[in-house]
């Protein structure tokens, strides 16, 4: 590892970082035009580069974001990306040099990421922090429950035509979000579209209008069969679904299973929690085809992150509380005890009630999975059994976390 320098990668070596970062996912590298518009998606001073003899060989990169928590407020947060090691050097601790670097720079209490795959990132203290359900729905047996809201209007739009009117609408959930939403940043847009013009089919937008103006939209392309053929497949695959109301979540879904030709819909990120099962007569018209981590939450400021997150949401005593040690070897100044409770949170220097490393921390944040079952596991030690129960109750969330957003 001495062989290689960890530093901040310069504006002008940029390209370089993105050519590395594609080639180790196996991507080609980007042509001139593409750059110009990816270009501004490297934030000033927020990718780091290891080198070797002055040649760029691994990166990673952040984005100054934010992510709703529990409770409903919103804070800052580091959406990490874009980090990759060129084959001819990895496993020789360049990941672990620039993962260090980048934790030990970043100004905001959260980051998260996600990740290709799961036994990359729990050595540096990231835990998953939400999972998602991809479904595939089979039209035909799709019969929508009477009781289903119908939705007001619905209109098609070319995804040109939504680009305006889809960030309003996407920031508009913040304030009723659940937790895992993150703020988008305008660049994150313009990759989406970027990722869109390199689809075949018509990329469509189904926008819904309630009472209020619009309020929700559907983003989804749709991969052609043979027509001719009884059984080849014709299957719409929605990309974003974003809804302020139960109107438009209803009214959007009976548009996607309206859609002529198609034979199914399969959504590959939605929430766990999802009452897509209710909303048919059938049930088995839905098949959960898949469920995987979803964002790896890191907590970089333990203090602030506790401050910031609501405890006993679904209701606890006032007077009830209990202390959390937390261990942080990557992050010392984290390592510590916390003593939680519906008021407040305080560190503390009382006896712990229950010992957890950060990556767990990061786990149990946004209430993915509860104290009970990290302690099954063994990766929650407990020192008080009484505590455990309160720490089920006091972690404990109205919905499911969840993110939404591919980045
Ligand atoms: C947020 C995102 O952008 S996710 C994208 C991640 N990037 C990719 O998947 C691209 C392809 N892969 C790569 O570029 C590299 O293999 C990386 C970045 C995953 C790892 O980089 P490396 O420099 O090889 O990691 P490094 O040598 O620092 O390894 C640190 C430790 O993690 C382990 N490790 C690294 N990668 C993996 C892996 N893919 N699976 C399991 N363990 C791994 C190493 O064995 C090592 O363990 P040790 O400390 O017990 O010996």
């Amino acid at each position: 590892m001495s062989d290689y320098v960890i530093r901040v990668v310069q504006p002008e070596e940029h390209r370089a970082a993105h050519t590395v970062f594609r080639v180790t996912l196996h991507v080609r590298p980007t042509t001139d035009g593409d750059w110009s518009e990816r270009e501004p998606s490297y934030e000033l001073g927020r990718t780091w580069g290891a080198f070797r003899d002055q040649e760029i060989v691994g990166s990673a990169q952040s984005w100054s974001s934010a992510l709703a928590v529990p409770g409903g407020e919103v804070v800052p947060m580091a959406l990490v990306s874009r980090v990759g090691v060129r084959a001819d050097h990895t496993r020789r601790g360049v990941l672990c040099g620039l993962m260090g670097a980048q934790l030990g720079a970043l100004t905001e209490p959260l980051a998260t990421l996600r990740a290709t795959e799961g036994a990359i990132y729990g050595r540096f203290g990231y835990g998953v922090a939400s999972r998602y359900r991809q479904v595939r729905i089979r039209r035909a047996r799709a019969r929508f429950r009477p009781e289903v809201p119908t939705g007001r209007q619905i209109r098609l739009v070319s995804f040109d035509q939504a680009q305006e009117l889809m960030p309003p609408i996407y920031n508009r959930v913040a304030s009723s979000a659940r937790p895992g939403w993150v703020q988008r940043p305008a660049h994150w847009w313009t990759n989406l579209r970027l990722r869109m013009d390199s689809y075949s089919s018509p990329v469509m937008v189904a926008v819904h209008t309630g009472q209020d103006g619009d309020d929700g939209y559907a983003l989804y392309t749709v991969q052609r069969g043979d027509f001719s053929d009884p059984d080849a497949k014709t299957v719409l695959e929605l990309r974003d679904l974003v809804t302020l109301s139960t109107e438009a979540w209803a009214g959007l879904w009976r548009y996607l299973l309206s859609v002529d030709l198609v034979t199914e819909v399969v959504a590959k990120g939605r929430p766990m929690d999802e009452p897509l099962e209710q909303l048919f007569t059938d049930r088995r018209a839905l098949n959960t085809e898949r469920i995987n981590d979803e964002t790896w939450l890191r907590i970089v400021d333990v203090p602030s992150a506790l401050a910031a997150r609501r405890f006993g949401l679904l209701g606890v005593d006032t007077t009830e509380s209990l202390v959390l040690e937390v261990r942080d070897a990557i992050l010392p100044e984290n390592a510590g005890s916390y003593r939680i409770g519906a008021e407040q949170t305080d560190r503390v220097t009382e006896a712990a009630d229950l010992v957890l490393d950060v990556d767990a921390l990061g786990e149990l944040y946004l209430g993915d999975v509860t104290p009970t079952a990290l302690a099954q596991a063994g990766r929650l030690l407990v020192v008080n059994p009484n505590a455990l129960s309160l720490a089920d109750r006091l972690f404990a969330v109205n919905s499911a976390p969840w993110c939404g957003t591919d980045f």
